[in-house]
């Protein structure tokens, strides 16, 4: 019956019709097949989406299970929707950010006045202050990790799994930049309550976030080592966080002025947390930030890094160009100018496009919503009140409407575009708060890697570099939170010879 009156509701608008909705544990859980199209969809029929690409919107209504939603493949009907959502009735609906809910409320799971709260709190952190933080501490790390890594002092080294690399970078970065944490690419020593490293506590909740979600908490009563291990962690690093709060309300006690010396994410909300004016926040909203940011912050960043280094291994050329941008625009002593590096962060770019870490962007509609689409005809539909709409970002951005030749790798698309038309990052009031530091940490980092190395992508049997690029670059899917490539990418570094710059 649900399922007839789903239909009737959406006026009987063309779309998929599977056992389960993707977007339900079960039919996220189970695989692709005839009957459930799961999590991945969208990935596996990025060619043929949308029937062919014929249809802006299409409907998903589960025949057994799972609440029916709007699919979108339109940018612009993306823009209509949350280019301006301030104006629209629109909501994030909370069950789909329950992930992020774990450590309490936050600015991404948060809608109406508790989001500007956070969002105001937050947003001043991010300023060139913290950008030119972001730059001297990638390039820190960048440095830590050569040693620790083994590339220092060696001519040629093979890099098996290259994603570890940038998911270590990242997390660091966020960190230290927006946290003012002390954490170094070597495990470090700073020990909890419970003499489990921070550094330690820290990875283990990033890797077992999905499986707490999923697991009650009675059954960590039980004695089984991987559910108390698991346990222990999540327990020491909220007992560490805590203890954190306190001591930076402490400084901030002691000095009036520390919010205006540091700025930072983290001495903003606690900040708030002592104020008790109209932009306050309690202890479980800054650890509910505090977890967002860093999951947020990272896992993204990283994974797009992983697609950009493949894509710089397969297009050699893409890779020349961007080694000459680098040496001819920075020198030896000198920091990086970013806003130089135009076909290095196009590289990002396109690599972000093609491999969107945030790939699904929801919304439930508080009120009917009308939007104007172009296919299959020019018209005038209605989102209704209370239903889900889902913006695929893998079908916006590889839309042969919007994208020639969408499925291939040209950095140049993005010469001389502004960073607002940067879809990949969300439209409107709500869309991301890190875009800039993002983009200042991986344009750091391939900068400084390209200058030192010459990358290669390590190919299986005689393979071509196009055969490379159809069999690993053609695996993605969900990787924790975030979207990205799924294969692993193992690259062959050669040390280039030190070349003096043109300036
Ligand atoms: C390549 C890297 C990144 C990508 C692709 C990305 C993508 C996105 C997208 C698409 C949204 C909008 C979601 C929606 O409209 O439903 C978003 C929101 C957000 N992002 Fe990012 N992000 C990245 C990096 C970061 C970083 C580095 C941070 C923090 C340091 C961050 C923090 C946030 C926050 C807090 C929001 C929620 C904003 C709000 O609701 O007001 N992101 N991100």
């Amino acid at each position: 019956v649900n399922f007839w009156k789903a239909l009737k509701d959406m006026e009987y608008l063309p779309g998929y019709r599977p056992m389960l909705a993707p977007l339900t544990l079960f039919g996220a859980a189970l695989p692709s097949s005839r009957w459930n199209l799961g999590l991945n969809w969208s990935w596996i029929m990025r060619s043929t989406a949308f029937f062919n690409y014929s249809h802006d919107v299409i409907s998903m209504v589960p025949w057994l299970h799972g609440e029916p939603a709007y699919y979108t493949c339109s940018a612009e009907v993306a823009q209509q929707l949350i280019g301006n959502e301030g104006q629209r009735p629109l909501i994030r609906p909370r069950k789909l950010t329950s992930l992020l809910l774990l450590w309490g409320e936050n600015v991404f799971s948060s809608n109406g006045d508790m989001w500007k709260r956070h969002r105001r709190i937050m947003s001043p952190a991010f300023n060139p202050k913290m950008y030119s933080l972001v730059l001297k501490q990638t390039t820190a790390i960048y440095r830590e990790m050569a040693d620790c890594e083994g590339l220092t002092g060696n001519e040629s080294v093979i890099i098996s799994d290259f994603s570890k690399l940038p998911l270590r970078l990242a997390f660091l970065v966020i960190a230290r930049c927006g946290f003012g944490m002390p954490l170094t690419w070597a495990m470090d020593e700073q020990e909890t309550a419970d003499k489990i490293s921070v550094n330690h506590a820290l990875t283990s909740v990033t890797e077992t976030a999905i499986a707490r979600l999923m697991i009650p908490n009675w059954a960590y009563k039980i004695p089984i080592k991987a559910l108390k291990e698991i346990d222990h962690h999540w327990t020491s690093l909220a007992k560490f966080m805590r203890k954190s709060v306190g001591l930076r309300a402490e400084e901030l006690k002691a000095d009036a002025d520390l919010v205006a010396k540091r700025g930072d994410v983290f001495t903003r909300l606690v900040a708030a947390n002592i104020d008790d004016g109209k932009y306050s926040v309690n202890e479980d909203e800054v650890l509910g930030n505090t977890f967002m940011l860093l999951f947020a912050g990272h896992e993204t960043t990283a994974l797009v890094l992983t697609a950009t280094f493949a894509y710089l291994g397969i297009h050699q050329e893409a890779q020349e160009k961007a080694y000459k941008e680098i040496t001819s625009t920075i020198r030896e002593d000198r920091d990086l100018d970013v806003p130089k590096l135009v076909h290095t962060l196009a590289c990002f770019n396109e690599a972000l496009r093609l491999y969107p870490a945030g790939s699904m962007l929801t919304r439930t509609m508080t009120e009917d919503v009308v939007v104007n689409v172009k296919r299959p005809a020019e018209a005038t539909m209605v989102f209704k009140k209370g239903s889900l709409a889902i913006i695929d970002m893998v079908a916006v951005h590889r839309n042969p409407h919007t994208y020639t030749d969408p499925h291939a790798f040209k950095p140049s698309r993005w010469y001389g575009v502004s960073d607002h038309d940067l879809t990949m990052f969300g439209n409107g009031p709500r869309s991301c708060i890190g875009r800039k530091f993002s983009q200042m940490e991986a344009v750091t980092f391939i900068s400084l890697f390209l200058r030192d190395w010459h990358v290669d992508v390590v190919m299986e049997n005689g393979e071509t570099r196009q055969e490379y690029e159809n069999r690993v670059m053609s695996k993605a899917g969900q990787v924790g939170m975030s979207f990205g490539i799924t294969e692993k990418v193992n690259l062959r570094l050669t040390k280039r010879l030190k070349t003096t710059s043109s300036k």
